[in-house]
């Protein structure tokens, strides 16, 4: 791992313009070393946090990126718990990112059927890689300590060998979710959560103190020569006890 960086921003009104600004530097010097920006999604407040932040820059070139979701639900398009959805709503036809740069999954098979059709996605994208590598991936954090849609105990944890895995049983509604798996989220250039409000800050601390044994899926991202970031505000930030950086107005990542 290039080394983790938790940088800790009053609330997300600072956080937001340096997530935003992450995204499109990674996706510059993505596309000036290999043609294209490879990016991987997460839902909850990130949809909203993230278009607003993109859509208040001078509009990125966007026409060679290729983006992916971390996790899916498997609802239609139309569903409000849609992830796809919601940015089909509130960014996607505002970027001038080609239709076949995104990467959904089909919601109208069966769950593990769904699994396998997004990994074969993923697969023709990255082909000759064992486990796609994306030059950044955007995580959420529940309060459980889940990331993507792997949850704390389940048996998906362990997966060594699928690239996108189903899950039918997920704690958090809609039980039935295509994930992307460890190997996977580790092989990434870069890796970046996002996590905000105070309900974050005991499972933060877990995380980001607990060490090798905590029991907690979002402590095992660990990109294996990538970057990994935690952008996180105060409230979330309440029990860290290590140390973190604070930037300044107008910091770069
Ligand atoms: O599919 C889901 O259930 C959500 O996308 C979820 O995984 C989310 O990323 C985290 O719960 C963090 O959400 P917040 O950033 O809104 O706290």
């Amino acid at each position: 791992m290039a080394g983790r960086r938790v940088v800790v921003f009053p609330s997300s009104a600072e956080l937001g313009p340096v997530l935003a600004h992450l995204v499109t530097s990674r996706a510059e010097k993505a596309i000036a070393s290999h043609g294209r920006f490879t990016l991987g999604l997460s839902g909850g407040s990130l949809v909203s946090m993230l278009s607003k932040e993109l859509l208040a820059l001078p509009q990125p070139d966007c026409s060679k990126w290729v983006i992916g979701f971390c996790d899916e639900r498997l609802v239609s398009f139309d569903d409000p718990e849609s992830t796809f959805g919601l940015y089909q709503n509130q960014l996607f036809p505002k970027i001038n990112i080609p239709e076949s740069g995104i990467l959904t999954i089909d919601s109208s098979l069966p769950v593990a059927e769904c699994a396998e059709d997004y990994a074969c996605k993923l697969k023709q994208v990255f082909p000759g890689e064992e486990f796609p590598v994306f030059d950044l991936l955007l995580l959420g954090m529940g309060p459980d300590g889940h990331t993507c849609s792997l949850f704390p105990g389940h048996p998906l944890l362990e997966e060594t060998k699928k690239i996108v895995a189903p899950i039918s049983d997920s704690p958090k509604p809609p039980p039935q979710r295509v994930t992307m798996t460890f190997p996977v989220v580790n092989a990434a250039r870069c890796v970046a959560f996002v996590s905000t409000g105070g309900s974050k800050a005991t499972v933060l601390k877990e995380v980001l103190e607990g060490g090798k044994a905590s029991p907690y899926p979002a402590a095992r991202v660990a990109p294996t020569s990538g970057e990994l970031f935690w952008l996180i505000d105060d409230p979330a930030a309440a029990a860290l006890t290590i140390q973190v950086e604070r930037p300044g107005a107008g910091a770069k990542l």
